[in-house]
């Protein structure tokens, strides 16, 4: 069954301008599958979902989704679908509830299966008690849960979702996470989502895929990436800004490893941060240079982001 799957195969877009935003990349997702597409700005993550949603044509390469493929069986992809633009196209004069009405009946729904549907999907998102105002009165968090809503009307089975929560406060954040969530864990919809907040993919998705200027620069389960990286992360507190610069070269001559340091703090990336905290700590003791605080703490997704980004670009640390 190939129904709420999406496979990839050398996807590229060449833009009119022979700018090739899109690379050549190959990725799958299942049935089921919460999927993050994570990348810097400018990388390729909105080009890949409107060439994946039908909106824009690939260039070379080929995605199927649903087993449909984009190019040449638009309209049944648009079927297995629904989709959340970074940009909100809702009508400022209709009220949430017509708008849902509107959808329902713009999929064949019957006038009573639209309402009922209105009704139904209005309390998943929470806008019960607002269904009736109209969207312009409605707060930017009200207005990408009505997205959402909007969305679901024909059930789609893969949802793709563009950066969701970007400029919502960490309330909203967090209440469309919980949907997201609840529509991939209990009604099993395959999730597409990309986003430049790297907990956001920690939080939400089995699988991370990293694009970069166009290209795949790393993928795997978030747990992995971070494991692959393969290093812990030592944060060094001192009493002052002179005495960080002292310890960060003193780290430096000890060992050849990524060394931040920033105004009084120093970050050590090392692997096996255990063995070697005692080593750097005499060699600390050794040049008179006394810490306020130590710790150890595994890589966050942020790291393996820098990491992966950084190797691209020259490995500048
Ligand atoms: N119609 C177009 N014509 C030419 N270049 C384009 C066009 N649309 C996008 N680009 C370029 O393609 C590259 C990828 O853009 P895209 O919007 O896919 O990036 P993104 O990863 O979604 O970034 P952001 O996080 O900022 O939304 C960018 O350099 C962008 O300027």
């Amino acid at each position: 069954m190939t129904k709420g799957t999406i496979e990839v195969h050398g996807l590229e877009k060449t833009f009119k301008d022979q700018f090739q935003a899109v690379k050549g990349i190959s990725f799958s997702v299942k049935k089921g599958e919460c999927f993050a597409f994570l990348g810097p700005n400018g990388a390729g993550k909105s080009t890949t979902v409107k060439m994946l949603t039908t909106l824009i044509a690939p260039t070379g390469g080929q995605a199927l989704v649903s087993g449909y493929d984009v190019l040449k069986d638009p309209g049944r992809v648009r079927w297995e679908i629904g989709v959340v633009l970074q940009e909100t196209g809702l009508d400022t004069d209709m009220t949430g509830r017509e708008l849902l009405e509107l959808q329902g009946r713009i999929f064949n729904l019957s006038k009573k299966e639209a309402s009922r549907r209105a009704e139904e999907l209005l309390k998943k998102v929470g806008l019960h008690e607002e269904a009736d105002k109209r969207c312009g009165k409605y707060s930017g968090g009200m207005r990408r849960r009505l997205d959402l809503a909007v969305t679901l009307v024909h059930n789609p089975p893969i949802l793709f979702l563009d950066e969701p929560t970007t400029g919502l406060d960490p309330l909203n954040r967090k209440a469309i996470w919980n949907e997201i969530h609840r529509l991939n864990k209990e009604e099993g919809t395959t999730i597409f989502l990309t986003t430049q907040y790297l907990e956001e993919a920690d939080a939400l998705a089995d699988y991370v895929s990293i694009i970069n200027d166009g290209e795949i620069a790393a993928e795997g389960t978030a747990a992995r990436l971070k494991q692959e990286i393969g290093a812990d992360v030592i944060h060094w507190t001192f009493t002052g800004e002179e005495d960080a610069q002292r310890a960060a070269e003193t780290f430096l001559q000890r060992e050849d490893v990524p060394v931040v340091q920033q105004a009084e703090t120093v970050k050590v990336t090392t692997a096996d941060a255990g063995s070697k905290l005692q080593d750097y700590i005499s060699a600390l003791t050794e040049a008179g240079i006394s810490m306020v605080s130590v710790t150890v703490k595994s890589p966050t997704l942020d790291d393996v982001f820098i990491s992966v980004t950084n190797e691209k670009d020259g490995g500048t640390k």
